[in-house]
């Protein structure tokens, strides 16, 4: 009798370029920040999120991180003015983070690692859908914000608590009246460059939102994140860790802050 163990393959980016050419393209993301070399911008204007806690729908274990999903099909959750023009729609937010306290941030700062980095995925209303938005150069807007070890976040906790429900790859499970605004900083001063999306398909698609001042989060609550899984149900078990990109090559891109 033959015993089928599931082997956990992961491509992991160092060898994304194969399937993804675009993987070595010129407006690859994450990058590492130098705030000396950013060029302040008067004419980049403040940020405008309106977030609707009525929109988020639900939190899904999708094999690589987890996600909040939000409905999207009205403006009544939005992002505006800052270095876009025109509407975009929040459609989901995920995060990034790793094995230890040590990394996990897909963006660094001057070379800093943070232990994770939220992503706030907004698409441009110009565009029918999502799908279509993230084929173009100015399709989507994702917000970083950078999370540091601190005092445990209490807006982040119901996020967390939610993770037991979705400990396996295609998990999901309702998760409403949940106000994304909750997850921001005091300051919402940021530095912004054109960038992509930062796992497979890699489309360079994005205008990318940091925001300069972290929220916090503790070492308990990184645990938290590190007891989702990989794998799926009756898989051998892999913790969902150390799932960010490293930083990418700059080729000649200029990095804007919003702030002296
Ligand atoms: C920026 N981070 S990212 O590339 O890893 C990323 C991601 F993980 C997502 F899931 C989505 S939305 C896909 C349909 O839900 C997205 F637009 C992204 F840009
Ligand atoms: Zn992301």
């Amino acid at each position: 009798n033959v015993v089928l163990t599931n082997i956990h393959v992961f491509v992991g980016p160092d060898k994304w370029g194969e399937d993804f050419p675009v993987a070595n393209g010129p407006r690859q993301s994450p990058i590492n920040i130098v705030p000396k070399e950013a060029q302040y911008d008067s004419s980049l204007k403040a940020l405008k999120l309106k977030y609707d806690p009525s929109n988020s729908k639900g939190i899904l274990n999708n094999g690589h991180s987890f996600q909040v999903d939000f409905v999207d099909d009205t403006d009544s959750s939005t992002l505006t003015g800052g270095p876009i023009s025109g509407t975009y729609r929040l459609k989901q937010f995920h995060f990034h983070w790793g094995a230890s306290d040590d990394r996990g941030s897909e963006h660094t700062v001057n070379g800093i690692k943070f232990p994770c980095e939220l992503h706030l995925v907004h698409w441009n209303t110009k565009y029918p859908n999502f799908g279509e938005a993230a084929s173009q150069p100015d399709g989507l807007a994702v917000v970083g914000v950078f999370l540091k070890i601190g005092a445990a976040n209490p807006r982040l906790q119901k996020v967390l608590d939610a993770l037991d429900a979705i400990k396996t790859k295609g998990k999901q499970t309702t998760f409403t009246n949940f106000d994304a605004k909750t997850l921001l900083p005091p300051s919402l001063d940021y530095w912004t460059y054109d960038g992509s999306l930062t796992t497979p398909p890699l489309l360079e698609s994005v205008t990318w939102i940091v925001l300069k001042e972290p929220i916090s989060v503790s070492s308990v609550q990184m645990a938290k994140f590190r007891s989702l899984l990989f794998t799926g149900e009756g898989e051998a078990p892999c913790c969902m860790a150390d799932n960010y990109r490293p930083p990418q090559p700059l080729k000649g891109r200029q990095v804007r802050a919003s702030f002296k």
